[in-house]
């Protein structure tokens, strides 16, 4: 049915899709277990991400610009490069409270290939479809999983009740949402090509975030 290709991947990719968002990362935040040297890789290996972010956010309010047919999803992805500003000075902010030091943080592996994953869909031959299809994912990912820490019976544990805050609150999910219905509008109108590349960078982000997770226990 038209407008419903992305429930229809929720459904279709569900294990993927639960992989990413309930990772044991997430789950040890989740029950108050967390290894807070593990939250500490992630800060910095994830402020690197963050960096390499913006330009693709960038790319993607360009192409915005040029393929869109609605005006209002070049005002919603540019609220997301604002909060991409604050999210760089929050950081800042954290790495010096947790006591790490984001100007030594050497990106590992799968930060590395992640970032490269980003730079090949700035490239002006991806299409707004696709790139925006994979900036749902990267951000509903977060968020899907950061709220989860947030859940009534969750213990997480005080000091990380901001950091879950970030990405779980209900502004996020609200944004995310919007990111929804943009993709989801410009994949009822796309060839059958353009939705089978989108759909294989939804399942390469779900990957790519797993991996992200798995770096925080430092091994990879
Ligand atoms: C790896 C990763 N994925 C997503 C997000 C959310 N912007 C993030 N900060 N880092």
């Amino acid at each position: 049915m038209e407008g419903d290709i992305i429930e229809t991947w929720l459904r279709k990719h569900r294990f993927s899709y639960i992989g990413a968002t309930r990772h044991p990362f997430i789950l040890s935040i989740h029950d108050g277990s967390i290894d807070l040297n593990n939250f500490k890789n992630w800060l910095g290996q994830d402020y690197v991400f963050v960096r390499a972010f913006v330009p693709f956010v960038a790319s993607l309010l360009i192409k915005a610009w040029k393929e869109s047919d609605d005006n209002s999803d070049v005002d919603v992805i540019l609220g997301g490069v604002a909060s991409l500003s604050d999210e760089i000075a929050w950081f800042k902010n954290e790495s010096s409270k947790w006591d790490v030091a984001l100007a030594n943080i050497v990106p590992q592996n799968a930060n590395q290939e992640y970032c490269r994953f980003l730079e090949g869909l700035i490239d002006p031959d991806v299409g707004y479809t696709v790139a925006i299809t994979a900036f749902w994912a990267i951000e509903t990912v977060y968020h899907d999983s950061y709220a989860h820490c947030l859940d009534d019976d969750s213990r997480t544990p005080e000091e990380l009740r901001e950091t879950c805050k970030r990405w779980g609150n209900d502004d996020f999910g609200q944004y995310c949402q919007s990111l929804q219905s943009i993709a989801t509008r410009r994949l009822a109108k796309a060839s059958n090509d353009v939705i089978a590349k989108a759909e294989a960078v939804f399942l390469q982000v779900l990957e790519l975030e797993v991996d992200f997770w798995n770096m925080s226990n430092g091994k990879n």
